[in-house]
């Protein structure tokens, strides 16, 4: 592709023609047949739009608040793992970005960079997400740094008890991930006989035995809000809510974990999530974002703001760094401005339940 993308989805195969394949593999792929992936996209696709006209759009302000943080639109990066794996300057380069479109950064446990490289490195909001590991002293010691170095929230990922099968991953033979933050700390070698190397890393490191009670003991090592991640049906998120965590995020791990699990849209309002949590804290979601039109059919139907995972690594590996993840997250915003002024909403909170319709409303209208 020799000219400049036009939009988020054309980084994609830019990355891919910058990347070796083990990385690209595991960075787009998917867990076994790939379904849940593919509908992360696809469902957002039958969601139609209800616009409404003659309002005045002379000025439109995407800006909202999470947790009492200003950001300039509700589009916030995702915590994905390794980004030196796409480009050398991995997470700071990330931060840098996010910190240029005043958005939040969610740095994963996985990351390439330290929590205290990237802390230094911009002023961007941060959140950082944890894994929790069968040694709980780790996760006690990285939260603590977190919080000692200015992030602002703990985002438990609570979807990987173990990996999910991904299988280009298997065949790749996908290395472990390389985890500055935890030298010193804990050796992040693993072997595997032949196959994902991370795979077998993740399954020896990660407590499969985490369960609810453990928030408490969460609450207890940080003053930090803590937002769980992974939640997809209204049971969780009723229980979440009650456990007393500060937010939720409707999340399948972008279809890495357990194939078959809904597309993330779909559940957002279907299984109530929203609904059940009836504004009580903040519910985010993400997966399958690719187009500003997404960005508004997630408000649309209940969500305070979306996350973005892969369109923000595809920026980073076409050989871009902090460059290539700014233009995704302005392709976004800029798609969703359009999008804002063209149904008639001229701010965030205008965005209502009645600008779009879901496949099952078009399908209730046929009958
Ligand atoms: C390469 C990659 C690495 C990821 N690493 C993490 C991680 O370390 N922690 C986590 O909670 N989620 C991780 N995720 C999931 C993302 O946070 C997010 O849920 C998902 O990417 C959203 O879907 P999208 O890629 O379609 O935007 C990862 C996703 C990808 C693609
Ligand atoms: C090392 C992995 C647990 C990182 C991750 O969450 C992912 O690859 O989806």
């Amino acid at each position: 592709m020799a000219t400049e993308p036009v939009n988020v989805s054309e980084f994609q195969e830019l990355a891919r023609l910058a990347l070796p394949k083990m990385y690209y593999d595991y960075y787009s792929g998917g867990a076994e047949d790939q379904q849940t992936l593919r509908e992360n996209v696809e469902a957002f696709r039958r969601i139609t739009f209800w616009p409404r006209i003659l309002i005045d759009v002379n000025r439109v302000d995407l800006s909202t608040s999470i947790l009492g943080y200003n950001i300039s639109a509700p589009i916030i990066v995702a915590p994905t793992g390794s980004h030196q794996l796409a480009h050398p300057q991995g997470e700071v380069a990330t931060a840098k970005a996010a910190a240029t479109c005043n958005t939040i950064m969610v740095l994963s446990f996985t990351s390439s960079c330290t929590i205290e490289e990237v802390a230094t490195s911009c002023n961007a909001v941060r959140f950082y997400q944890l894994y929790i590991y069968k040694r709980r002293d780790i996760a006690a010691t990285l939260v603590q740094r977190a919080e000692k170095n200015g992030f602002k929230a703990i985002i438990l990922t609570a979807d990987t008890p173990r990996l999910g099968r991904r299988e280009a991953d298997k065949k790749n033979k996908m290395i472990a991930p390389q985890l500055k933050n935890l030298e010193g700390l804990f050796s992040t070698k693993a072997t595997s006989d032949g196959g994902s190397i991370l795979e077998a890393y993740v399954n020896e490191t990660m407590d499969p035995s985490l369960s609810w009670k453990d928030i408490e003991w969460l609450r207890s090592v940080t003053k930090l809000p803590i937002l769980i991640k992974g939640v997809l049906t209204r049971a969780d998120a009723v229980k979440a809510v009650q456990v007393g965590v500060d937010g939720i995020i409707v999340s399948n791990h972008g279809a890495r974990q357990l194939d078959y699990s809904p597309a993330t849209i779909s559940v957002l309002e279907e299984v109530t999530v929203v609904h059940a949590v009836e504004g009580r804290v903040p519910v985010l979601m993400d997966g399958g974002i690719r187009r500003g039109t997404d960005v508004f059919k997630a408000l649309a139907l209940g969500a305070q703001a979306v996350l973005v995972g892969r369109p923000v690594i595809y920026g980073l590996a076409a050989n871009k760094g902090e460059y290539g993840v700014r233009r995704v997250l302005e392709m976004l915003k800029d798609e969703f401005e359009l999008t804002m002024a063209l149904s008639g909403c001229s701010s965030v909170k205008d965005i209502t339940r009645r600008h779009v319709r879901t496949e099952h409303e078009r399908l209730l209208s046929m009958m």
